[in-house]
């Protein structure tokens, strides 16, 4: 290939080269988390069992030969108590919905209810939705004229612009998804160096690594009416150094945390540093501890200053 082809073809790539933003909506639980990690091949949101663990919106990139695709992961729709924090977590999906080039709406096969529904209403009106059936391992789910007959039933309430199915959790049809999407970004040089998987911040993962551990250890309700600040972050001979608080709203709920003999926070704290090895690729020292802040989820200003 001579120099002038060389830059033809060139020329061309960047000419079909796609890039965009997609976000990713559904009701609390319906694996959006999960979702984006097997779209992006890393661990950069937090998953649980226990509905509404998103609270931030998060952003998450993959990249290849044709495409990059810019994910924006949300906190699903809050429906069941109304306070300062929610409506600000409504606010944050909202905005997240603004000016992407398509959204994906997820779904857990089989079950369409009415939170699926409020969060459907209020997608915008001029964007391509994708309907994305998730957690297609489920028993309930492998009848596949059960699985068609549910999806008919949803395309009847809302004009999608294609249908997938996935296991976000098995990484099932990940592939088929992302080819789903692609026509929906516009041409475009990527935005983003090829090798960035997201733009939160070393010191933001650490957080959301601790809190996710905190939904897995703590009782049903406990971690909703906790926070988690990271108080210091530093880099010292190729080691990360990390000291993060972890903002319960009552004194009372201090040993819960903290556990007998301080078991509890012993088990979240290593769990979440080997977490963070891996994800940082060094080795971690961390520090977590439990400070009283009452009425937190209530007090605007502190949420401002936590970024939500
Ligand atoms: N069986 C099965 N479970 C899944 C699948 N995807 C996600 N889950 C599970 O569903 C639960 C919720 O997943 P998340 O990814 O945290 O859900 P989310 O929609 O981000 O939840 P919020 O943060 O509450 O908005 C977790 O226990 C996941 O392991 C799937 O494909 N199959």
């Amino acid at each position: 290939m001579n120099v002038e082809e060389f830059l033809a073809n060139e020329a061309q790539a960047t000419q079909n080269y796609r890039c965009g933003f997609i976000a990713i909506v559904g009701r609390p639980n319906v694996g959006k988390s999960t979702l984006m990690n097997h779209l992006i091949g890393q661990k950069i949101s937090i998953t649980s069992k226990k509905a509404q663990t998103t609270r931030h919106k998060v952003t998450g990139i993959y990249t290849d030969n044709t495409a990059q695709f810019v994910f924006v992961d949300t906190p699903g729709f809050q429906t069941d108590h109304r306070n300062a924090l929610n409506d600000r977590l409504n606010l944050n999906v909202t905005e997240a919905m603004n000016g992407v080039d398509a959204i994906a709406f997820v779904l857990e096969a089989m079950r369409f209810t009415d939170a699926d529904r409020t969060v459907l209403k209020q997608l915008p009106k001029n964007t391509p939705v994708v309907l994305v059936v998730n957690k297609i391992d489920k028993d309930k789910a492998k009848d596949k004229l059960a699985l068609n007959a549910f999806i008919e039933q949803v395309r009847a309430e809302f004009e999608f612009v294609a249908v997938e199915v996935v296991s976000a959790k098995h990484g099932l049809r990940i592939a088929n998804l992302l080819e789903t999407l692609k026509p929906f970004l516009p041409e475009s040089v990527p935005m983003y160096p090829e090798d960035m998987v997201t733009d939160k911040s070393s010191r933001f993962l650490a957080m959301e690594i601790v809190r996710e551990k905190l939904f897995r250890y703590l009782g049903e309700e406990l971690p909703y009416a906790m926070n988690v600040e990271v108080e210091q972050f530093k880099e010292e001979n190729g080691m990360f150094h990390i000291y993060i608080a972890v903002l319960v709203d009552k004194e009372n709920q201090k040993p819960i945390v903290i556990g007998r003999g301080g078991e509890k926070l012993k088990k979240i704290s290593t769990e979440a540093r080997l977490d963070m090895e891996k994800l940082f690729d060094c080795k971690v020292f961390l520090k977590v501890w439990v400070k009283v802040k009452s009425g937190w989820a209530d007090d605007i200003r502190f949420l401002n200053e936590l970024g939500l």
